[in-house]
């Protein structure tokens, strides 16, 4: 088509296509250079090398990206609707493994969309979308204009150890609302092979459960008389439960001899932090709240550890900064599967980056625990090592401020140097919520993240698991243990095994 003169847009725009809307699906690469929304066929961000001789560009520095196609393809790249985080291009290894396998150079796309940066120039964004029902099962959903940051730019060890440029882009104010939320499966959000095998034995009540025992924690007596018939049942349920193998707790517990650090002092601010300069608390998360506030707070990307407002702050709990102490959002259904016992899934669909559940159960020191490898239920708080990217960790994105005054006090510095083991962990074998029952998987649809509300002390950071992706209602819920393999030790002394059945292609076979 482009030889014959076919084409739709020969030449190379900026800003909006006549005709192509916000929401525009096309259902291969080649029908968006075909009207020339994106006119590489193969590359990711299209540019333009020099300016046009007419064009209102003239005397801008080129090269000057137009349009990006966000797909899932690299690794590295993160984000929600309206804000998110681009990889520059090239170096990776895209028919094989998908990975970066060099450092990526400034040029060509790159350097277009540094130089867009500069010159406030906007770029329109294109994600790509699983579909079956489309002839190259994909479907490309025009999101509309965005614009690089100011001070979104910036280079960093990507997560295959190689250099490649990152790009914050913000969608442009006063646009078409978004279209795709809800209506296709995304790149990575593939329905689990769980779901077709069982129709479930069901208990998806652990919602209601975490939000009755908020009520009964915060409400007075007044209030309880008040429940209804409803919460009576669910009260009974919780008291069926009780009997149970486990109690359900709905935030931490704390063993005696664990003592949790004062209360770090908070930030100043009125009702809701709003302002990232004034606010305390945005500048130990290195100069910027980690939420952004649409459909109640999403996390932008994961970081080494997020910093929230606590009890000695000035905000009230509708704070964007509180976004994982608001309890479960998510109606969450705990399951019956064939290999991996109980499991969890989401009646609801869960956007990327939104808080799914606190890991909770009884915050306990690591040497105390009889057998560490008998309890499937411990989660060892290991913040520190991704911070310091130990143990073959990978060091997460964005900066922080860690107040290390604070940690030093407690920690030996020597303990530090020489890669310390977690000190503490969370137990959930006999309380727990239902964290406890999601499973692992060697390619997850959530991520951990250490958060620090009250205290600042990493060893004794709280779990939050988060979406990483968006997930369609009815996919299990997973994340990645992150055993290494041959690191668990048996009580007689022997390395110990454990298969995995996450069922995902990329499954080491192993959890441990
Ligand atoms: C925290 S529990 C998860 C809930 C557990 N399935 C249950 O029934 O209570 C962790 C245990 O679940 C099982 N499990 C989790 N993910 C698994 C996987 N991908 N493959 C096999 N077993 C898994 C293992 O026995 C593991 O020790």
């Amino acid at each position: 088509m482009l030889n014959k003169n076919e084409v739709l847009c020969h030449e190379r725009y900026f800003g909006d296509l006549p005709g192509i809307e916000v929401g525009h699906r096309f259902y291969s690469r080649a029908e968006m250079v075909a009207v020339g929304l994106h006119k590489l066929l193969l590359k990711r961000i299209d540019y333009i090398g020099k300016p046009y001789v007419k064009s209102e560009y003239n005397g801008y520095t080129f090269p000057l990206a137009a349009a990006i196609v966000m797909s899932g393809q690299y690794e590295d790249d993160f984000g929600n609707r309206e804000e998110i985080v681009y990889t520059g291009e090239g170096e990776k290894d895209i028919p094989g493994k998908k990975r970066q396998f060099r450092d990526q150079v400034m040029r060509c796309g790159n350097l277009a969309l540094k130089n867009n940066k500069k010159q406030s120039v906007p770029v329109r964004v294109i994600r790509g979308h699983k579909c079956d029902d489309s002839y190259s099962k994909k479907v490309y959903i025009y999101d509309g204009l965005y614009k690089v940051k100011v001070t979104g730019y910036w280079d960093e060890k990507g997560v295959s150890g190689f250099k490649v440029f990152k790009y914050r882009l913000k969608r442009l104010r006063g646009q078409d609302n978004l279209t795709s939320q809800n209506q296709v499966h995304f790149v990575r959000g593939k329905v689990s092979r769980v779901q077709q095998e069982l129709p479930g034995y069901e208990c998806h009540i652990y919602m209601l459960l975490d939000r009755f025992l908020r009520c009964l924690c915060a409400r007075t007596y007044q209030m309880v008389k008040k429940i209804n018939a409803s919460l009576f049942l669910i009260f009974i349920i919780l008291l069926w439960l009780q009997q149970a193998s486990f109690k359900y707790i709905n935030s931490i517990k704390v063993a005696k001899n664990v003592s949790i650090p004062p209360d770090a002092p908070g930030c100043n601010c009125r009702g809701k932090c709003t302002n990232p300069r004034s606010c305390s608390c945005a500048q130990l998360n290195g100069g910027d709240f980690p939420y952004v506030s649409r459909d109640g707070g999403r996390l932008f990307e994961a970081k080494d550890v997020v910093f929230e407002c606590g009890p000695n702050c000035g905000c009230g709990p509708e704070c964007v900064n509180r976004t994982s102490q608001q309890g479960l959002k998510y109606q969450l259904e705990v399951y019956r599967t064939k290999e991996k016992g109980w499991a969890v899934r989401s009646l609801d669909f869960i956007p990327s980056g939104a808080p799914v559940c606190e890991y909770v159960g009884i915050l306990r020191k690591n040497d105390e625990l009889e057998d560490i490898s008998e309890n499937d239920y411990i989660f060892e708080i290991d913040c520190w090592h991704t911070m310091k990217g130990i143990g073959g960790r990978e060091r997460r994105l964005g900066d922080v401020s860690l107040p290390m005054s604070n940690l030093v006090d407690e920690v030996d510095e020597r303990t530090l140097e020489s890669e310390p083991e977690p000190e503490f962990c969370i137990d959930a074998s006999s309380f727990g919520n239902v964290a406890r029952f999601i499973n692992h998987s060697c390619d997850p649809n959530l991520f951990v993240q250490c958060i620090l509300s009250s205290h600042h002390d990493v060893r004794l950071a709280r779990i939050v698991l988060f979406a990483a992706d968006d997930i369609p209602r009815m996919q299990e819920l997973t994340y990645d243990y992150n055993y290494a393999i041959d690191s668990v030790i048996g009580p007689d002394g022997k390395t110990k095994q454990l298969p995995c059945f996450c069922g995902t292609s990329e499954c080491r076979k192993r959890l441990y």
